[in-house]
């Protein structure tokens, strides 16, 4: 669908830089292929996790240009190193262990996430199939952003006359910043790599946000929707826009080829749960009078 270079991130989260070469494995012959290069995800295996006669390893690899990364895994010959005197003589490397159905369940998962997102992916250069609603992807964007949420929240702390009013901003202020704390300390520890075809042309960012899990423009989107339903009084038509406009944003993001799928997913997720936290810290007058004291100062 999208005219966009290849996808050469296809290691799930591949780790920072690091120029080593793939794993290799004496007498290993490759019979699982999972290579995600180019948004495509291909797997070729036969046996299956966890069991059978067959040991099967993974490596991640990367160029050392950093333009390629991908899962191989390789598949050790059934025959055991008991059978064969001559290869029980031999040094090597002990057979990996066998790859839970977990780990082969997330790398299909994360595989068909790297392959998602890059169809998605429409808007992610001008030049792209969708290319000419790049600026507005770009508007809601804006939309979702900390900068401008932050500095509406402040103005209106600042123009506010009602206590109730002001204490729905204060908590909306804290809000603000508890996402901008956590989804930063979740992409420090994270580290996964934006999409190589996304364009760094985002409005104002910060250090952390060279990487992209979880999606700060969906966290806050999703807490930012929780928030305003449960704190304003709107009619039913306005509820749904405000559920569609984060859900839109979310979407912009991959469309924008800023994300992938799942940073979004893991971002809704993660906003809905920072609101249940707003929540049950919530700042009053009772559990927070000194603020509150500065504050209508
Ligand atoms: C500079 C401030 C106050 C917030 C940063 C907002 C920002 C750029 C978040 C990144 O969002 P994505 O992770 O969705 O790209």
């Amino acid at each position: 669908m999208g005219q966009v270079p290849p996808n050469k991130s296809t290691t799930p989260f591949p780790p920072s830089p690091s120029p080593r070469p793939a794993l290799s494995i004496p007498h290993a012959r490759p019979l699982v292929s999972m290579v995600t290069g180019g948004g495509r995800a291909e797997s070729r295996e036969a046996g299956g996790c966890g069991s059978g006669s067959t040991s099967t390893s993974t490596s991640i690899e990367r160029s050392r240009s950093g333009a390629t990364y991908g899962v191989l895994s390789h598949t050790m010959p059934s025959s055991s190193p008991r059978s064969s005197p001559a290869r029980r003589a031999e040094p090597g490397p002990s057979p990996s262990p066998t790859p839970s159905c977990t780990a082969v369940a997330l790398r299909s998962l994360l595989a068909a996430d790297l392959q998602a997102s890059r169809r998605l992916g429409v808007c992610a250069g001008e030049r792209s199939a969708w290319g000419s609603a790049r600026p507005l992807l770009r508007l809601l964007e804006v939309s979702g952003h900390g900068v401008p949420w932050l500095a509406g929240t402040l103005y209106g702390l600042g123009r506010s006359e009602s206590p109730a009013g002001r204490e729905v901003l204060l908590n909306l202020l804290f809000a603000l910043v508890l996402d901008i704390v956590l989804v930063a300390v979740v992409k420090g520890l994270v580290r996964r790599r934006r999409p190589t075809y996304n364009k760094m042309d985002m409005f104002v960012t910060i250090s952390v946000d060279k990487y992209s899990f979880p999606s700060g423009h969906a966290t806050r989107a999703a807490m930012v929707c929780r928030f305003v339903l449960h704190h304003l009084v709107l009619a039913i038509p306005l509820r749904v826009l405000v559920v569609l406009w984060a859900f839109i944003v979310g979407l912009s993001r991959v469309m924008l080829g800023r994300h992938n799928v799942t940073d979004v997913v893991f971002g809704f997720i993660m906003g809905y749960m920072q609101y249940s936290l707003v929540k049950y810290f919530w700042l009053s007058p009772l559990s927070a009078p000194t603020l509150f004291a500065i504050w209508n100062q």
